[in-house]
């Protein structure tokens, strides 16, 4: 018999010590890997004896098992990504940083570390030469997420502006900080701040008030890293260590007399719980509203010039876009003009790519823009001219930046690879366009990228409200017989996803 051949779960390893209580350390990891679907190891630093309330004695294990641990993991069970947490000795701790110096350039691994100096319930397990160990162990580290007790430790200068400390530490190696705002007990919103050479932005949410918080930092840091071993670009990471956070601390539940513990639950798709950006380019809040699209995307056609409106707006399209790149300014406009005439004709829906402000000038149904169109685009004169407004997004940062726009519609891609357009990242797959979609509720969506007939119900079963195509009809032998097929397959596959969601 044959057993369908499951996708291999990536292997996290968390590096860190046992907490008897099963709220943090070790034990939080561990669920926090399984709930996010990778195949979690263990390299215990240490075994405390701690409850809700207290810990109440920690023995660190001798160098020998400890190094033993790593190594045996190592021949059998590489992993994708490490997570570091609490070694509470000087001794265990030199002995990573050795480790680490030897195999991560070779086995390329993720290592996220939360630095651990002092627990929640009070305890202080640093020493001089534990910090003096932590900072030489920065230069292996891809992100280190101290809370501000922790960064003010590290960092040597306490009264610094966070971001100065969390710069001091990118210049000592570490290849990024997350600096945690939790312990600024002013705010009723926590904001981390992250810095790494190449940008810095801060992440907000509403901080929830509950008793029941043990083990935060262990499952942010440890979320992060099954992320990164996901595959998600660093920044993607830690938007979903953030919102599997806040999911956790919101189902949180209470356990003994003292502080209670984090419900692991499952991939965060819920827009409550996902963290606000804040940095060049974007805007906390919609402070605009865009049009809305009136009626269903469909199935979304992209052409590159009047021709090829005129061949596929008499097969009514449900949305259609005019995406040009070559030529003057003034044949551009043309085109433009042209083409906004002839979907007034047909009464449907065209959108201009790029050209916001031709498609302002000759009232175009919408527009569609690109991260970097956001930039150089008027939004408040699209918005006030009543246009609708595409964003395109390629990761869950550029996916929050255009919620935060309040926009039209939300275009994702690409989600296979694609010979129309160079592109910069990599293809998104089906599962994280189920994630994205799911996380757009209540915005319609557009899946985009390498999308043909083959791949189409695939596709629409992830949730998406359109789908985009540009070659799968314009480098077909008969384009209107490719896009009249494609339409009423769209059709019939979104009905039989809503079926299925309903039975
Ligand atoms: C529906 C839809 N999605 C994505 C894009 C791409 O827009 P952008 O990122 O601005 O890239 P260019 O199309 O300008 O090359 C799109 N046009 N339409
Ligand atoms: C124009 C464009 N934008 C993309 C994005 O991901 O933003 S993918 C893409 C090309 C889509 O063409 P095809 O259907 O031939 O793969
Ligand atoms: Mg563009």
């Amino acid at each position: 018999m044959h057993r369908p051949v499951a996708d291999p779960k990536p292997v996290v390893w968390t590096i860190a010590s046992s907490d008897s209580g099963g709220g943090a350390g070790i034990q939080a990891d561990l669920h926090t890997f399984n709930a996010l679907g990778c195949h979690g190891c263990s390299v215990i630093a240490a075994i405390t004896a701690q409850n809700s309330t207290d810990v109440l004695s920690t023995e660190a294990v001798s160098p020998a098992i400890f190094i033993a641990q790593l190594n045996c993991l190592l021949n059998d069970l590489p992993p994708k990504a490490i997570k570091i947490g609490l070694i509470p000795d000087v001794q265990l701790l030199q002995q990573l940083v050795l480790w680490l110096a030897e195999h991560k350039a070779k086995h390329r691994f993720s290592v996220i570390a939360d630095p651990v100096l002092s627990s929640s319930t009070g305890v202080n397990f640093a020493s001089e030469q534990l910090i003096s160990n932590w900072q030489q162990l920065l230069p292996l580290l891809d992100l280190i997420t101290p809370n501000l007790p922790e960064l003010a430790l590290l960092s040597g200068m306490p009264d610094a502006p966070v971001a100065s400390q969390a710069l001091l530490l990118t210049q000592a190696g570490a290849a990024a900080v997350l600096a945690k705002g939790g312990h600024n007990p002013d705010s009723t919103d926590i904001t981390d701040c992250y810095i790494s050479d190449s940008a810095s932005f801060g992440l907000t949410q509403p901080r929830i008030t509950t008793a029941n918080n043990h083990g935060t930092g262990c499952v942010l840091s440890s979320a992060i890293a099954v992320a990164c071993a996901h595959g998600y670009p660093l920044h993607d990471a830690l938007i979903v260590g953030r919102a599997y956070l806040q999911q956790a601390l919101a189902q949180g539940y209470p356990t003994g007399k003292g502080a209670g513990c984090l419900q692991h639950h499952s991939w965060p798709i819920d827009y409550r719980y996902f963290p606000k950006l804040h940095g060049p380019g974007t805007i906390p809040e919609p402070l605009l509203r865009f049009a809305s699209m009136a009626a269903p995307i469909g199935l979304y056609p992209i052409v590159d010039s009047v021709q090829w409106l005129k061949r596929l707006l008499p097969l009514e399209p449900d949305v259609i876009q005019l995406r040009i790149k070559l030529g003057s300014a003034s044949e551009i406009e043309q085109q433009v003009a042209q083409a906004v005439q002839l979907s007034n004709d047909y009464k449907l829906r065209l959108f201009i790519n790029d050209h916001w402000q031709l498609a302002i000038k000759y009232g175009a149904y919408g527009v569609h823009l690109g991260q970097q169109d956001l930039n150089e685009a008027d939004l408040p004169a699209i918005a006030a001219a009543g246009l609708r407004l595409g964003i395109s997004t390629h990761s869950y940062a550029e996916l929050l930046r255009a919620r935060q726009l309040g926009p039209s519609y939300i275009a994702l891609g690409h989600i296979f690879a694609t010979q129309t357009k160079q592109m910069p990242s990599r293809p998104q797959g089906l599962q994280r366009l189920v994630h994205y979609a799911a996380l757009c509720r209540d915005i319609p969506t557009v899946a985009i990228g390498g999308i043909d007939m083959l791949r189409l119900q695939a596709v629409v079963n992830c949730g998406v409200d359109g789908v985009a195509v540009v070659s799968a009809i314009t480098a077909q032998t008969d384009p209107e017989h490719a896009f009249v097929q494609l339409k009423n397959q769209f059709q019939q596959y979104k009905v039989e996803s809503r079926y299925a969601h309903n039975a």
